[in-house]
């Protein structure tokens, strides 16, 4: 068999290491006209000799190129021969035709061009064979896409779930079935998808196998027909065997990719597998979660039937709760109004008891006030019965200026430590420079009080110059002192009782400057036989006015020890004349006032002249005083008071007949410790004096005036029986003259016995002659006398007499006008007092002085009472004494006191 002149090309890589050119292929080059050459790299190509002859006249160093680019670039390569060979023929064959070699020539360019076709067609096929593989890549590509999308999905799927199941948790019973049924229908959906994917897939897998299969069988077929054209053209096909290898090796190739293509469609299988475990899982889960929802919804149905049981036991619990509440609020109306009533019995209760304790409180307040009351006048009625003189001690502040320590201590009430002497003091009350004026008032009200009561009393200030006389007597305008507070109460109580009692109250005021009266209401110098001035005052206005008068004539100076210092002796009387509106009965009292002069060391105070002379009468009159309480406490039976203007003054005061009350001042400088303690042994001495007891001064009332006319009647009966009994003596002294002389002797012993009758008045003669005329102490013989009855101040002021023409002659003092004392606070409960009429006036015990000095006769400013009872009480003496006489002598006449003056 001839090879063809175009022989395919064949080409096989053989090792470039020596390995030898098969042998069949060096066979079936030599035999089929076919040579073996070398190309790049070693490899070995089997080409025609055609072939060989067109690279060696083209590329005769084909030996170092690639033996692709070879076998790419043989067919031009012939095509250049063929067309050199085809010039080269055509001049041939118009220089040498041959007929039997263009018939060759053409039947062999017929053949190759059957050939080209054949390799066209073989083209043709395997690029049908790429396109179906690429396609095939496609559907791949798309299976994956798909199957990638499933997945997301199905991640999606699963995500939801995730969520639907954890929201499943949280949800109530309520949303568990709603949950359940969208988890069922995702799950449904998402296994329907994923089947319908998977389903889709599996035909598009399917589609595809069968269809590369038939594709694959059809090549195989087409392959075999070529084999048998190939075979069955033997020879002339041994170029197409080289194509057929070719496309062998491609198919081996494509086969190669198709059983990737097959592996990755196995693992995309796996893949599914894996997604099918995974939906198993998720339908296991969706299962489980399914299990729970029924056994969830069994218990829901279990709870619902639960639910309803209750509701049933609910409604009936709901039943009797309402007859409960319906039964309750009845209670509730029931208990509202139990409380209303309550509320109103509790108020009622409470108000009663408000009521009740405040008339408690009211009863036992008004309890507290009488037992204060009781007390105090239990207290006053100590000291009325004791006649004690009352001893209270005020200590005045420290001054400003002088920044030391108090000279004093209080370890015990009412008790007074002088700390550098280590001496205690006792008294009724003690008052530290704190105390007010009130606190110290409050205990001498009672004092007051009793002066409304028919008591005497007298409250003097003593103590050294400086110490706070005037201030406790006087007071300052913010802070009134005893004198305004004592009128204030005089003027107060007369208004509160004016409906029983008549009273009419009157002032004097009077000074003694060195041992020398003087009226501070008239300013004049009082003798022997001038009477204090009387201003009837109705109201407390008017007593401020004559209480001014009478403190702008005071004596006062400016002195080392006090810028205002009082150097008289300062004395009120407050005269109270009481007639009960019921009992006719009438009462004459006196208050007196003292501030005395201050007591003072010369040689301290160093002064010279005048206020040397005013020192050395105020120390002589206070020691007189001293004298008086002396002779007072040791009971002595002369009390001095004559020795000195000042205790003759106070005689009435001081002697039994009033209650005194001494307010003891002292310094508390450490300074005056000296003077002070001479002041605190004067008020020790002074407690300790016993004045006996207080009477009232009562005087005339309903009895007296029965027994007045009883005394009358008796008068007369005294009077027939006195002419009878003068008769009887006519007819003893006619028998005694005509008797015997033996007689004589009798009637000489009977008239000496009336003699030493007659001289029992004269020691209180002598004794006030002895103060008019000379203020030395008495001898002690006639200190023996009786001694000065509370009269005498009385008698001393209803004297008769006109004032002495010529005053004694006293130096003037000083006068410093005194305003912060004049001006004493008003009290408007005084200014009620009814004023006493003129002819009230005039019946009552004081005359009033009229301001043009005429002297009017002043009945008893004390106890003594109207002139009858005086010459009742005379009669009836006189009456007695001639019936003592009757036999002895004539009758004494009726003596009466002289009447006192002032010096
Ligand atoms: N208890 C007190 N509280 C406040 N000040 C007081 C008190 N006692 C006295 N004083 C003051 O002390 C000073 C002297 O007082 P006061 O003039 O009353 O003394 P006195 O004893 O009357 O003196 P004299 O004997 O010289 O007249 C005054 O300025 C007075 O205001």
């Amino acid at each position: 068999m001839q090879p063809s002149p175009m022989h395919p090309v064949l080409y096989e890589k053989y090792q470039p290491s020596g390995s030898m050119v098969p042998t069949d292929l060096v066979h079936a080059g030599s035999s089929l006209d076919v040579v073996a050459i070398t190309c790049k790299g070693g490899a070995r190509l089997l080409v025609s000799k055609k072939e060989l002859e067109a690279l060696e006249l083209f590329i005769p160093n084909y030996e170092e190129i690639d033996m692709r680019r070879l076998v790419n670039t043989l067919p031009m390569l012939l095509e250049e021969r063929d067309a050199a060979a085809k010039t080269s023929y055509k001049q041939a064959k118009t220089n040498l035709v041959d007929p039997t070699k263009d018939a060759r020539i053409r039947e062999l360019e017929k053949m190759l061009e059957r050939e080209m076709m054949n390799v066209e067609r073989h083209e043709c096929e395997i690029l049908t064979l790429k396109e179906t593989l690429l396609r095939k890549d496609r559907s791949d590509h798309e299976a994956s896409l798909a199957t990638k999308e499933l997945f997301a999905r199905l991640d999606h799927a699963k995500q939801e779930n995730e969520d639907l199941h954890a929201h499943f948790k949280d949800e109530t019973s309520a949303l568990a079935e709603k949950h359940a049924r969208a988890i069922e229908a995702l799950s449904a959906k998402a296994a329907a998808e994923l089947a319908a994917t998977h389903d889709k897939y599996q035909s598009d897998i399917a589609t595809s196998t069968s269809q590369f299969n038939r594709e694959i069988d059809d090549l195989n077929a087409k392959l075999k027909s070529l084999m048998v054209v190939i075979h069955g053209k033997d020879d002339e096909l041994t170029a197409d065997r080289a194509t057929i290898a070719t496309l062998s090796s491609d198919l081996a190739a494509m086969t190669a990719r198709l059983e990737a293509a097959n592996a990755q469609i196995a693992a995309t299988n796996a893949d599914l597998d894996a997604l099918r475990a995974d939906h198993a899982a998720t339908t296991s889960t969706l299962a489980q979660v399914s299990t729970e929802k029924a056994s969830k919804e069994e218990n829901i149905v279990a709870l619902t039937s639960q639910l309803r049981t209750v509701e049933a036991k609910a409604e009936g619990l709901y039943d009797h709760t309402q007859g409960l509440v319906a039964e309750l609020a009845e209670m509730r109306s029931e208990l509202l109004t139990e409380a209303t009533d309550m509320q109103q019995y509790v108020t009622n209760a409470m108000e009663s008891v408000l009521t009740e304790s405040q008339e408690r409180e009211k009863v036992l307040y008004d309890h507290l006030q009488r037992e204060t009351l009781e007390r105090k006048r239990m207290t006053e009625k100590y000291h009325e019965v004791s006649g004690k003189i009352r001893v209270f001690c005020r200590i005045r502040p420290l001054k400003v200026a002088t920044n030391e320590e108090s000279a004093y201590m209080y370890p015990k009430p009412q008790t007074l430590l002088v700390a550098s002497q280590r001496k205690e003091f006792v008294f009724d009350q003690i008052y530290g420079p704190d105390s007010t004026q009130e606190q110290v008032y409050e205990h001498i009200d009672p004092l007051v009080g009793s002066v409304m009561d028919g008591y005497n009393a007298c409250v003097l200030a003593y103590g050294q110059t400086g110490a706070g006389k005037t201030y406790s007597m006087v007071g300052e305008p913010h802070a009134p002192g005893i004198i305004p507070r004592a009128l204030q109460q005089l003027f107060a109580m007369s208004t509160a009782r004016q409906l029983m009692y008549e009273d009419r109250i009157s002032i004097s005021m009077q000074e003694i400057y060195n041992d020398q009266p003087r009226d501070l209401l008239s300013k004049d110098i009082l003798t022997a036989k001038d009477t204090l001035e009387t201003r009837p005052v109705s109201s407390w206005e008017e007593v401020q006015q004559v209480l001014d008068e009478g403190h702008k004539n005071r004596s006062v100076a400016s002195t080392k020890m006090n810028i205002e210092s009082s150097r008289s002796h300062a004395i009120i009387f407050v005269y109270v004349a009481s007639a009960s509106r019921q009992s006719l009965e009438k009462k004459n009292s006196t208050l007196c006032l003292v501030d005395l002069a201050g007591s003072e060391r010369i040689s301290r105070t160093q002064v010279t002249g005048d206020r040397l002379k005013e020192a050395q009468h105020i120390n002589k009159s206070l020691s007189t005083l001293g004298d008086v309480v002396h002779a007072l406490q040791h009971k002595a039976k002369h009390v001095p008071y004559r020795n000195s203007k000042l205790t003759f003054t106070l005689r009435d005061m001081l002697s039994g007949g009033a209650k005194a009350l001494m307010m003891l001042q002292v310094s508390p400088d450490l300074a005056d410790v000296g003077e002070s303690l001479c002041s605190l042994q004067f008020g020790a001495r002074v407690s300790q004096v016993e004045l006996g007891a207080a009477k009232q001064t009562s005087v005339e009332s309903g009895e007296l005036l029965s027994l007045k006319d009883e005394l009358a009647k008796q008068k007369l009966d005294s009077e027939k029986e006195t002419t009878r009994l003068r008769l009887e003596i006519d007819q003893l002294r006619e028998e005694l003259e005509t008797r015997s002389t033996s007689h004589t002797t009798m009637t000489a012993a009977s008239s000496k016995a009336s003699n030493q009758s007659g001289d029992e008045n004269e020691p209180a003669d002598d004794e006030w002659k002895r103060l008019n005329t000379d203020s030395e102490p008495e001898p002690e013989a006639k200190k023996r006398g009786p001694r000065a009855s509370l009269g005498s101040t009385s008698s001393r002021l209803s004297s008769s007499s006109s004032k002495s023409s010529t005053p004694a002659a006293v130096p003037k003092p000083t006068r410093t006008t005194i305003s912060r004392r004049l001006s004493l606070p008003v009290k408007a409960t005084s200014s009620s007092v009814t004023a006493p009429t003129a002819a009230s006036t005039a019946a009552a015990a004081p005359t009033v002085r009229a301001k043009s000095h005429s002297t009017v006769t002043r009945p008893s400013r004390h106890s003594i009472g109207p002139g009858e009872a005086t010459t009742v009480r005379a009669k009836m003496t006189a009456a007695t004494t001639s019936r003592l006489a009757s036999k002895t002598a004539k009758p004494a006449a009726a003596s009466s006191p002289p009447p006192r003056k002032w010096v």
